[in-house]
């Protein structure tokens, strides 16, 4: 740090989150039956006097009259205010406590309860500049003292220029009498402090506005305790994601932009350049293009399962971690498919539109129970499984086949080849992947396969299936009927219209994409994936990660984390060890997880380094991307 840097910091509603005087009144005040009137009325005066409009020493002398206050009030009030200290303040304690000789606390309060809490946070309370109480013999305060140049307006301005300060000169505060100190010249800069008040009248003014200490650090370019100001992380929510993930994101500081559609790639392109965190569901589509647009993005939160809609090889090349929501709709999916297995074996559709149209079809023609018949499911994953178990509890037997070797549960049966599964079946339902893999999978050669008047249902990804040859299959009656909840092409959101070569067919349902939209699963994915990605920012654990390899690590403690995120290739630990050893840093801890396209290296360190040490370890070759947790 600079020895030429002089900070000049405000105490209430800055260094404190309150206004000292509206707690020493509920103090003085405590049991009185006009509490609630007196303490309104001060928060008034209060208010004037800090955005300008009544004269500094009118409202002191206002708000003085209104208490009879004690020394020992006084006392109790410097103790309270120790459990007032701003958190942002706080967070920075440590490195702040140690900027005590280029700082001075300027304060239109008192030095009374002011000094305390200074001192209590590290600070050296000579350094305090405020006003002193004036006391009566009994040891009430009956006055101030009314030559201290900080009892009048402009106070500020005067003490500064007493002190003729060497270097330059940043106030911190959150009034108008601390913005006076820039305008009559005597500071290079005023940021206003909006952590616990934002005073409008002021905002017009300020050179910058700082929700926080760590925000003034930042720009300052000095040590601080997070490495990035949280409310610089801009988050971009799409497609209408549970407005829990606002919320959570809001709380923890964050910038959040939300937006109920999806945006095309160009549309994307433009938004996401200064983004850190994008939240989509399943139908924005993030393309390399898209990633090499994003300037700044750490993370995607898919707030869904399938991550089909996004290129996870280019996250990867550009240090982009990807996360989503297993399981949080899993049931959702099921619930609606047996709600279908079931409409469409009773034949339900067409007996429903005729209804509607004034038509009283009574027949037990070509409707069944499904008890006993047989569901065959592809994909026995997370969903397939759970809608085997659901499935056997309504009475089906189960078929199910997947590329990978599955163990059945319940009494479900495995089958080797999707031509077993396919003959044997009288109802299919996909709960595959959307890996590029499976685009086409399901054709007129597949139909085919099944038996006749079987039930076709696909609730896994509109383009697994050729819809021409479905829309041919239900045609032809080859089968009785079909439930179609996703499609090829969908639309952006739902004021586009929807078209499908399947609109119209008998005994067809089509749903627009809801399989997961219900207000259980919404919830408990808005909440679930702001959780991973926040933890990821905070502690840099990768678990659930969909394509960073997957590390838990517990909080940073007394230690600097380096994360350190690069192509996966021999040596890069060696590498980085090296340097740390060259600088004579002592590791805490480390670990290291690789996947086949990148490596993770976590390295605890003590405290002291300098940031040659930095610049050298993101120098280091295969880097894709290094940050550091305080
Ligand atoms: N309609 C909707 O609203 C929703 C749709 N989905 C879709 O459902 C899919 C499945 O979800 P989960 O069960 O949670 O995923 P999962 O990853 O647990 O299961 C997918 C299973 O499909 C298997 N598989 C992949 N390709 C296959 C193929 N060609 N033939 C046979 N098996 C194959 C995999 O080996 C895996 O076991 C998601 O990826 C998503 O695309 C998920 C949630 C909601
Ligand atoms: O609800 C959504 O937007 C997408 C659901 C889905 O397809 C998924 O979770 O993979």
């Amino acid at each position: 740090m600079s020895n030429t840097l002089n900070l000049i910091i405000d105490f209430d509603s800055t260094f404190t989150r309150v206004e000292a005087l509206d707690v020493l009144a509920e103090i003085v005040l405590e049991g009185d039956s006009s509490r609630e009137q007196v303490l309104r009325r001060i928060q008034e005066i209060t208010d004037l006097g800090m955005d300008g409009t009544l004269d500094f020493r009118a409202s002191l002398e206002q708000r003085l009259e209104l208490l009879r206050a004690h020394r020992d009030d006084i006392q109790k009030l410097g103790e309270v205010l120790k459990g007032q200290i701003s958190r942002s303040f706080l967070r920075n304690q440590e490195y702040f406590a140690s900027l005590s000789a280029a700082t001075y606390i300027v304060s239109n309060g008192f030095t009374d309860f002011i000094r305390p809490v200074v001192a209590h946070y590290g600070l050296d309370p000579e350094r305090v500049i405020a006003n002193e109480f004036l006391y009566d013999e009994e040891g009430y305060v009956c006055g101030f003292n009314r030559d201290n140049p900080l009892s009048r307006s402009g106070g500020k301005s005067e003490v500064i220029k007493q002190l003729d300060l060497k270097g330059d000169v940043y106030v911190i505060g959150d009034g108008a009498n601390d913005l006076e100190i820039r305008k009559a010249g005597y500071a290079n800069k005023f940021y206003l402090f909006t952590e616990n008040v934002e005073r409008e009248k002021v905002k017009a003014e300020a050179d910058h506005i700082a929700p926080n200490l760590d925000e003034i650090l930042y720009e300052l370019k000095m040590s601080r305790s997070l490495s990035y100001p949280k409310n610089r992380i801009k988050v971009l929510l799409l497609e209408g994601v549970h407005p829990q993930a606002v919320d959570i994101f809001e709380k923890e500081g964050y910038q959040v932009e939300y937006l109920t559609t999806a945006l095309t790639e160009e549309e994307l392109c433009e938004k996401i350049v200064d983004v850190n965190i994008l939240g989509i569901r399943s139908k924005t589509k993030v393309t390399e293009k898209v990633i090499q647009s994003a300037k700044r993005l750490i993370n995607i939160g898919a707030f869904c399962i399938g991550t089909n809609q996004i290129d996870l090889e280019a996250c990867s090349r550009h240090g982009v971690a990807v996360f989503n929501a297993p399981y949080s709709n899993t049931r959702s999916v099921v619930e609606l498919a047996i709600a279908e297995i079931i409409m469409l074996v009773r034949n339900l559709p067409d007996k429903a539109r005729a209804m509607h149209n004034g038509k009283w079809e009574k027949s037990a023609t070509g409707a069944h129970e499904v008890r006993g018949k047989k569901l065959g499911i592809m994909g026995y994953g997370n969903i397939g499984s759970q809608l085997s178990v659901l499935a056997e509890a309504v009475g089906l037997d189960v078929y199910y086949y997947d590329l990978e070797d599955k163990l059945a549960l319940g009494n479900a049966t495995k089958c080797e080849t999707l031509e077993e599964l396919l003959g044997t079946v009288d109802i299919l339902s996909m709960h595959m992947d959307g890996r590029p893999e499976n685009n086409g999978i399901f054709g007129a050669r597949e139909f085919a396969m099944m038996k006749d008047g079987a039930i076709f249902i696909n609730l896994a990804r509109g383009k697994v299936v050729d819809v021409d040859a479905l829309r041919e299959a239900i045609l032809s009656g080859k089968l009785k009927g079909c439930a179609v909840d996703v499609f090829p092409k969908e639309p952006k959101s739902n004021n586009e219209p929807f078209e499908s070569a399947l609109m119209g067919l008998p005994n067809t349902i089509l749903t627009p994409h809801i399989g997961g939209s219900t207000a259980e699963a919404q919830e408990n994915i808005g909440e679930f994936v702001p959780r991973k990605i926040i933890q990821y920012i905070n502690t840099g654990s990768t678990t659930g990660s969909v394509n960073f390899p997957n590390v838990q690590l517990p909080p940073v403690q007394s230690a600097h984390r380096l994360l350190h995120i690069h192509s996966n290739v021999p040596n890069v630990l060696a590498g980085i060890n090296q340097i740390l050893a060259k600088h004579n840093i002592n590791i805490v801890s480390q670990y290291l997880k690789t996947n086949e396209q990148i490596g993770y290296v976590i390295t605890d360190v003590d405290r002291a380094y300098d940031d040659e040490l930095l610049e050298e370890l993101k120098l280091i070759e295969p880097t894709i991307w290094f940050r550091v947790l305080y």
